[in-house]
């Protein structure tokens, strides 16, 4: 069986964005010679920037760069889409593990609670040691750390219990407890909080048990979420230096569900518990394709607004989100149109030299409420300062977006990255005819 590939290639010179075909054989994964041959001829005449990227090194051999993991960074303003991209990649490339991960992940993700609140007890009990007298934390929040703590360690079975607080004394300063509450759970898998870097699923680590993980969590719920939810107890935190909102902390926000005996972990709770980077603002994810066993991708979201990162090393595509919301402006900056800010982006990415080689998706994305506000006769001239007197509708407003593109290797699709079915056929396709024509490229040069 042969494997049909489309891309579409800027061909020069004056002939504009040209749909090329090949086909290649399935099983040698070898272009088939006569049917391409039309294809190839137009190679040459590539913009040569779509070309260099290719040749990493003279001599190397173009199998070994194609086995190579593809790396790929979804950018886009805050709210654009990314992570509902991401999940649809998870859905259209590797499914299966994304599922047998959703189970493994419910016990990485409960530890990471506990790793935390154990965090935070830790801090608790030296802003006691340092500061007995004078710390806002009161006899309440005492009682309530320790019942914590007492519930957390015992679970080891050899805890030496410090005396109550019921009973008139305070929790001691020193080791004591905190040594045995820090023992609870290891070795244990993990969501790769700040200094880990690997998946629940990874050998080796996976030791807990699951179901009395599930309970101490549970009997430990209400309390975690007064702890956590205390001003006083966060203001302490934060005077020690404990990121609240750093990777060790992300789902201590969502104790009130994850906290139970019949948790099942949220496609979003799976996405979190496999992320594998400290960077802050950076989310890498690593899939195997299932269609493809041996094809690998790593997938990288980033929320941080671009040139503030030195991440674009070797990557090879970017998903870029351009979200069709023309009448919203941003949180952060009110007088800023999301469009406006969208295009901004935009052209720091194509003017960047780090990216000019770089392969382009841009998913015009959230599709279906730019219908809606349309249909519901929203004016985009009055928010789009130099829309003109164009048709008030769809079309014409994706038109102008997609004039925007430049003389880049591009593929621009129109999404409603919610709905992760057609999506994930949209992306799954456009990525594939890339790595295809990425190895077609390299043969050729
Ligand atoms: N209706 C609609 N909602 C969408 C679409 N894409 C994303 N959303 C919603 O928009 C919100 C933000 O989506 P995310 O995928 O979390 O966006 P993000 O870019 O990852 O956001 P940050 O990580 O906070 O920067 C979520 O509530 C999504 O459900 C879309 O095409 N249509
Ligand atoms: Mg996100």
């Amino acid at each position: 069986m042969n494997i049909r590939v489309e891309a579409y290639a800027n061909i020069y010179p004056s002939a504009g964005t040209r749909k090329l075909t090949w086909l290649f054989d399935r099983t040698s994964n070898q272009p088939i010679r006569e049917q391409t041959q039309k294809a190839l001829s137009v190679i040459p005449r590539i913009e040569t920037t779509v070309l260099k990227p290719l040749v990493r090194r003279p001599g190397n051999n173009p199998r070994k760069t194609h086995r190579q993991p593809v790396k790929v960074i979804i950018l886009g303003q805050p709210g654009s889409g990314k992570s509902s991209v991401l999940r649809s990649l998870y859905l259209d490339l590797a499914p299966r593990q994304f599922e047998s991960e959703r189970v493994v992940s419910k016990t990485a993700i409960q530890i990471n609670i506990i790793d935390s609140i154990k965090k935070i007890l830790a801090v608790l009990q030296d802003e006691w040691a340092a500061h007995e007298g004078s710390t806002p934390l009161t006899s309440e929040h005492q009682r309530l750390a320790f019942s914590l703590s007492l519930v957390l360690a015992s679970e080891t079975g050899s805890i030496q219990t410090p005396d109550s607080p019921n009973s008139g004394s305070t929790v001691r300063s020193g080791k004591g407890w905190k040594d045995k509450l820090m023992s609870f759970g290891r070795p244990t898998m993990s969501t790769s909080s700040d200094s880990e870097a690997h998946s629940p699923g990874d050998s080796g680590s996976a030791t807990a048990d699951p179901s009395r993980v599930a309970q101490v969590l549970a009997a430990c719920r209400e309390g975690i979420i007064l702890l956590w939810e205390d001003d006083v107890v966060r203001r302490v935190l934060s005077s020690h230096g404990l990121n609240l909102q750093g990777n060790s902390c992300r789902f201590l926000d969502d104790t009130a569900r994850i906290a139970r005996l019949d948790y099942i972990p949220s496609d979003d709770d799976t996405m979190r518990a496999r992320m594998r980077t400290p960077t802050p603002g950076v989310e890498e994810h690593r899939l195997v394709s299932e269609s493809n066993p041996g094809r690998e991708f790593l997938v990288t979201e980033i929320h941080t607004r671009i040139g503030q990162l030195s991440y674009f090393d070797d990557v090879q595509t970017i998903i870029f989100l351009a979200p069709l919301i023309f009448w919203q402006t941003l949180d952060e900056a009110p007088r800023v149109n999301r469009i406006e800010d969208t295009f901004n982006m935009w052209r720091g990415i194509v003017s960047s030299p780090l990216l000019a080689q770089t392969t382009l998706i841009v998913l015009f994305n959230k599709k279906d409420i730019l219908q809606a506000q349309i249909a519901a006769g929203v004016l985009v001239k009055k928010y789009i300062l130099n829309y003109g007197d164009r048709t008030n509708d769809v079309p014409s407003f994706s038109a102008i977006n997609r004039a925007s593109s430049t003389r880049r290797l591009l593929t621009c699709c129109d999404t409603e990255a919610t709905d992760t079915k057609s999506t994930a056929m949209v992306l799954g396709r456009a990525m594939r005819d890339q790595i295809f024509t990425k190895y077609l490229m390299i043969r050729c040069t």
